[in-house]
């Protein structure tokens, strides 16, 4: 694989695939920049060299066409101040004035592409659409290891129009990092799963069960597994078909000696707000009419328990909704314990995903772990032994 440092960058114009796909309030401001942090020196090594970096993103997940909310035009200021170099915009990622723009760019500038997934093309890995990307530079760098899990047309199929295709620094670090666990996990290993993308994890839970001792579910991930059990849910976050591959986990899991924890109890809100009221109810035990946002102080002092006597931990998805403070108990409470089992039992934590980091950054307990991955679902894949399609597009 060629790497950024091995690499002369003068005078070519480097499309670069970055994951920006960062947390951003109501007002559009980011509450997290892990993400764009990470990817400056990637850029800052192109800029040095006497090339320009063309940088293209996904932003969330849109649905129909381009919206204000996941516009990439609210991360021109913010990575203008955290690169110290203006960074130009356009308006659509492909088309006349994005071929316009990316011709008019000199060596020391920078472009940044409206958000790729405007276009249905990019998720479904369109080969035309990907051509019409390739056009814009000379080379392909791909930095964005949180999405190296999607053969999508900017992370993967890209590749076959470069002959120059290159590992960017994080993709580089977050692989080592990756590895490096792989091959020296130390025993009990437990993996925290929470979060909201149950569909995308729910099958990544499966696989790991070959290589934890212990699997903490919590998080809107909860329900679908209480559901399934015979427990009220209320209207808490389900994706009802996935039932029967939760009860399958379990059997699995029991099968395997896999110790599955997950929460007794729930802090329920009759409306998805901070400001909603609130109760803590056993578990399977949600009324009709709320939802479970957060896990219960039952819930907090058994996982507690678990992570206090881990030796490796990874950790991806938040236990409940630490957007809102009054639901962000639970998450918090698990980034303390993972702290003190780093400090204190010299554990070897790695938390990964983008809301994940925000949620352990902005409780200003990021540096005291061992390592912040900026992928969540593409951490977890690498794990479980998966050749990701954005790392093998490099080969
Ligand atoms: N009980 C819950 N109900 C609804 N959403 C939840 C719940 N618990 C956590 N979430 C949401 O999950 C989101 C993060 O999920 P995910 O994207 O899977 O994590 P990451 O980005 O760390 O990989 C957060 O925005 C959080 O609000
Ligand atoms: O945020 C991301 O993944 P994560 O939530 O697993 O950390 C990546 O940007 C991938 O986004 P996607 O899961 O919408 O493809």
């Amino acid at each position: 694989m060629k790497t950024i440092d091995s690499f002369d960058f003068s005078n070519k114009k480097a499309l670069v695939r970055v994951d920006f796909n960062v947390p951003l309030n109501e007002r559009h401001e980011i509450t997290d920049d892990t993400r764009i942090n990470a990817t400056i020196p990637t850029i800052k090594k192109i800029l040095a060299d006497g090339g320009s970096c063309i940088l293209m993103s996904h932003l969330g997940r849109p649905k129909d066409g381009p919206t204000e909310k996941y516009s990439l035009k609210h991360l021109v200021a913010p990575i203008s101040l955290i690169l110290g170099v203006p960074v130009k915009f356009a308006d659509d990622c492909i088309g006349q004035s994005a071929i316009d723009q990316a011709a008019a760019l000199q060596p020391g500038e920078v472009l940044l592409l409206e958000n790729l997934r405007f276009y249905k093309e990019e998720e479904k890995g369109d080969v035309e659409f990907a051509k019409k990307l390739a056009s814009l530079g000379d080379v392909w760098v791909n930095d964005a290891f949180g999405t190296a899990h999607r053969a999508h047309a900017s992370t993967a199929i890209i590749g076959q129009f470069f002959t120059d295709k290159i590992c960017g620094k994080v993709m580089q670090a977050e692989i080592d990092n990756a590895q490096y666990i792989l091959e020296n996990a130390e025993k009990p290993f437990t993996a925290i799963m929470g979060g909201a993308k149950i569909s995308d994890k729910i099958l990544i839970i499966e696989r790991l069960l070959d290589k934890v001792d212990n699997l903490i579910i919590g998080g809107g991930m909860t329900y679908t597994f209480s559901k399934a059990l015979g427990g009220n849910i209320g209207k808490s976050l389900l994706e009802a078909d996935k039932q029967d591959l939760a009860l399958e986990i379990l059997e699995k899991a029991k099968a395997k000696g896999v110790n599955i924890i997950m929460p007794l109890d729930n802090v329920i809100a009759d409306d998805f707000s901070n400001d909603a009221n609130r109760q803590v109810v056993e578990k399977g035990q949600i009324p009709d009419g709320w939802e479970g946002l957060d896990i219960g102080p039952k819930s907090i002092e058994l996982f507690k328990e678990v992570i206090k006597n881990s030796k490796t931990i990874l950790w991806n998805g938040p236990m409940g909704v630490f957007e809102f403070p009054n639901f962000a108990a639970g998450t918090t409470a698990i980034a303390e314990a993972v702290v003190k089992a780093t400090e204190e039992n010299n554990a070897f934590s790695l938390i990964g995903g983008g809301d994940s980091a925000s949620a352990i950054n902005n409780a200003g307990m990021g540096d005291r772990v061992s390592y912040v991955s900026t992928g969540g679902g593409a951490l977890l894949e690498y794990m479980e032994g998966k050749v990701l399609p954005g790392v093998a597009a490099l080969d």
